[in-house]
């Protein structure tokens, strides 16, 4: 980064100096002859001069997340969409935080380069990191005493968690109290995004607070000057995963679903395994108005071990009604086998988030069984998403409408 701006410099300094001696020579030849002097064309084009220049004093704005479902990914793609409309001018990037950097000095190297930052940060576990977010959090929150060294840097932190979970947002207040004591500079208050409700308007109405900041800091007295309005509110879709759909020919022999088996040495999310339930209790008296039922799982018989903080998801299964009324409306037939993926036939990746395929290939009856979910509404960015995709204008207006401000209280039914 120093060599290359060392290049930049370099560049614009010869430049700016070929061009004062075209000059000084052009007046020294008038004075002399009495004639103006042809000058040759300048060998460096003013746009390639006015390039270099932009380049150095371009202002530039990283937007890094730390997410394990893809939401903070898709808020943070979402801002820089919006963004980038706003404020042509000006760069903006979408970065993974595991990607920034390859260990400790790298992220401190970078970091003190960042002069306006945006964070989106989830909390997962027992108020622990996502996994791509584990390595900076651990260097940023635990390493050693820093001191106050980002004085340059102008930031935001919206965090993505659940007011059901004892540590509530946890890794973004963190980071958030961190930041400020390093010496950055929180330009608005911390977003604290809540799962349990409407999450997607909880960034909505941090995002607002986000604009005059920014305008503050990236709008130039021509901007300021400009008279067209700023590109109005754009909703955000980017969350939205892209699959290609590939349908198959039948499968000769019904395959082994080996996602269910428990004989293998690795247990995820993909390939889960069975365990009965051993012991069943509700911890409330029947005095207490709520719930809570203490599950014991029997693992005995696969080979999985259970550590303090691990945590267990449950695979459960659709009502076969249910499942029915949704095969009715797609209008397939429930043994349609398919397959879904995420880069296009060539290999390329499609858009949206980085995530792996949800399911393997299977029927549409055990896809919607097992893997949709049939009964939760859907996001509010799902609603848009389908809205792009419906061929009759009055159920574009009617999912629009449900997923915009004014359609909230009926959004909320
Ligand atoms: C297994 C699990 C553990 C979670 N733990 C917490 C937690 O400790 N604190 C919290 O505020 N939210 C917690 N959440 C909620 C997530 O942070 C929230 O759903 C968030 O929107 C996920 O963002 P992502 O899709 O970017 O990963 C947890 C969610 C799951 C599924």
């Amino acid at each position: 980064m120093l060599f290359e701006n060392l290049i930049i410099l370099t560049t614009s300094a010869a430049v700016l100096v070929g061009f004062f001696i075209v000059l000084s020579r052009r007046r020294s030849y008038e004075k002399k002859s009495g004639k103006a002097l042809e000058l040759p064309s300048i060998v460096v084009p003013k746009r390639q001069l006015e390039q270099v220049l932009d380049e150095k004093t371009k202002k530039k704005v990283t937007i890094f997340y730390g997410t394990q479902t893809g939401t903070a990914e898709g808020f943070a793609k979402a801002l820089y969409e919006e963004a980038k409309v706003r404020y042509e001018k000006v760069e903006f990037k979408v970065i993974d935080l595991d990607d920034y950097a390859a260990d400790d000095d790298e992220y401190a190297e970078k970091l003190k380069k960042e002069t306006i930052s945006f964070f989106f940060l989830a909390t997962y576990g027992d108020g622990e990191p996502t996994d791509n977010a584990a390595r900076f959090y651990r260097w940023f929150t635990e390493g050693d005493e820093k001191g106050v060294w980002l004085k340059q840097l102008q930031y935001g932190v919206f965090g993505l968690g659940n007011t059901q979970y004892e540590h509530f947002n946890k890794i973004a207040k963190v980071v958030d109290d961190a930041l400020t004591t390093q010496g950055a500079n929180r330009i608005l208050p911390i977003g604290l995004g809540d799962d349990d409700h409407l999450i997607e308007d909880d960034f909505d109405t941090w995002k607002e607070l986000v604009w005059p900041e920014l305008d503050l800091l990236l709008r130039d007295e021509d901007d300021k000057n400009a008279t067209t309005p700023y590109t109005p509110y754009t909703p955000y879709t980017a969350a939205i995963p892209e699959y290609r759909v590939m349908f198959h020919d039948k499968p000769r022999a019904p395959t082994l679903d080996r996602s269910l088996t428990n004989r293998r040495d690795v247990h995820d999310a993909q390939h889960p395994c069975r365990s009965n339930v051993a012991v069943k209790k509700e911890l409330h008296t029947p005095q207490s108005d709520r719930s809570c039922t203490h599950l014991e799982f029997d693992i005995s018989h696969t080979r999985l071990s259970y550590e303090t903080g691990d945590h267990v998801g449950v695979y459960c299964e659709n009502q076969i009604e249910i499942v029915e009324e949704a095969e009715r409306l797609i209008g397939l037939p429930a043994d349609t086998y398919f397959s879904l993926h995420t880069d296009n036939e060539d290999g390329t990746p499609l858009g949206g988030p980085s995530l792996q395929p949800p399911f393997p290939p299977c029927t549409l009856r055990k896809a919607l069984t097992k893997y949709a979910d049939l009964l939760s509404s859907p996001k509010k960015s799902t609603l848009l998403a389908l809205a792009a995709h419906a061929s009759d204008p009055t159920d574009v207006e009617r999912l629009r409408f449900l997923a915009s401000r004014a359609g909230k209280d009926e959004y909320a039914k």
